[in-house]
């Protein structure tokens, strides 16, 4: 299934636009999974377990496995959402991006290796850049385009004529990168506005909407700022407000709690 279809199809599921980013930081797990061989792993199974019929994707960030050299508990990680929870589609963001010879091997890193449905990456370098992912056409190819870091705008919003960068980005990636269907845009929560104007350029594209949570996105904005027409075409990804809610023995219970919390909100302004 291709990986549009699949975030729909979880979406109206589970009645949910929320992806839970497992971004593991053994040291802010409990001591009893810290004790274990494979923790990062231990860890994000009994997240996993305790949400995914809360969610419409998970989304591993990928610089949190590498700087452990727990590339295998990613794969793992991957791998468990795929054996138990099918319906559920994984977005790797690596945010990788590179001349096309590269760029094919992280495509391949990324879709085979991992077994990812979708990827972030850095559209910075032109559409032969992107071009390595987009072939892979059942999967997501997801570009920055407006991120929720407070330092974006200084790039992001610089004027290119009369446009901002940011919107040059969103229209180059609909009218001219996205021939496969398979283009979806990183849109920050802490922007609305941008968020906003980004909707306007796109039509019915979806985001993937990080910057809820820990970084004090409004939920209420974001929504009636993000969605189409459809009512969708938000994944709206929470990591360290879900995923460390809890830091004692009932840590899943409280990232449950966290997700739901989060779900239900987003459903309100549906
Ligand atoms: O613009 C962006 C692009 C990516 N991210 C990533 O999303 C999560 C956010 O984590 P929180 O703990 O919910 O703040 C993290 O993996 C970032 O690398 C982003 O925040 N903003």
């Amino acid at each position: 299934m291709r990986f549009l279809d699949q975030v729909r199809a979880a979406v109206r599921k589970n009645n949910s636009l929320v992806c839970v980013g497992l971004d593991p930081l053994p040291e802010k797990f409990p001591a009893h999974i810290q004790e274990l061989d494979q923790s990062v792993f231990e860890f994000n199974k009994y997240i996993i377990d305790a949400t995914h019929d809360l969610v419409c994707a998970y989304k591993p960030q990928a610089a949190h496995y590498h700087a452990r050299g727990a590339e295998d508990q990613l794969l793992m990680t991957i791998e468990y959402i795929k054996d138990n929870y099918p319906d559920i589609p994984v977005i790797l963001d690596s945010k990788r991006g590179d001349i096309g010879s590269t760029a094919d091997q992280y495509a391949k890193e990324a879709f085979e290796r991992y077994g990812a449905d979708a990827v972030t990456i850095n559209p910075y370098m032109g559409i032969d850049t992107v071009e390595p992912f987009t072939r892979y056409e059942d999967k997501g190819t997801i570009l920055l385009c407006r991120t929720s870091n407070p330092g974006a705008g200084a790039i992001q919003n610089l004027k290119i004529g009369d446009q901002f960068l940011y919107e040059v980005i969103a229209e180059t990636a609909m009218k001219d990168w996205n021939s496969n269907n398979n283009i979806m845009l990183v849109v920050g929560a802490t922007n609305p506005d941008e968020l906003k104007r980004i909707r306007e350029i796109t039509g019915d594209m979806t985001f993937l909407v990080p910057g809820l949570g820990a970084q004090g996105g409004d939920v209420e904005a974001t929504v009636k700022s993000g969605l189409n027409s459809a009512g969708e075409g938000i994944i709206v990804n929470s990591s360290r407000g879900i995923i460390y809610a809890g830091n004692d023995e009932n840590f899943a219970e409280a990232a449950r709690a966290a997700a739901i919390e989060l779900r239900d909100q987003v459903n309100q302004y549906r």
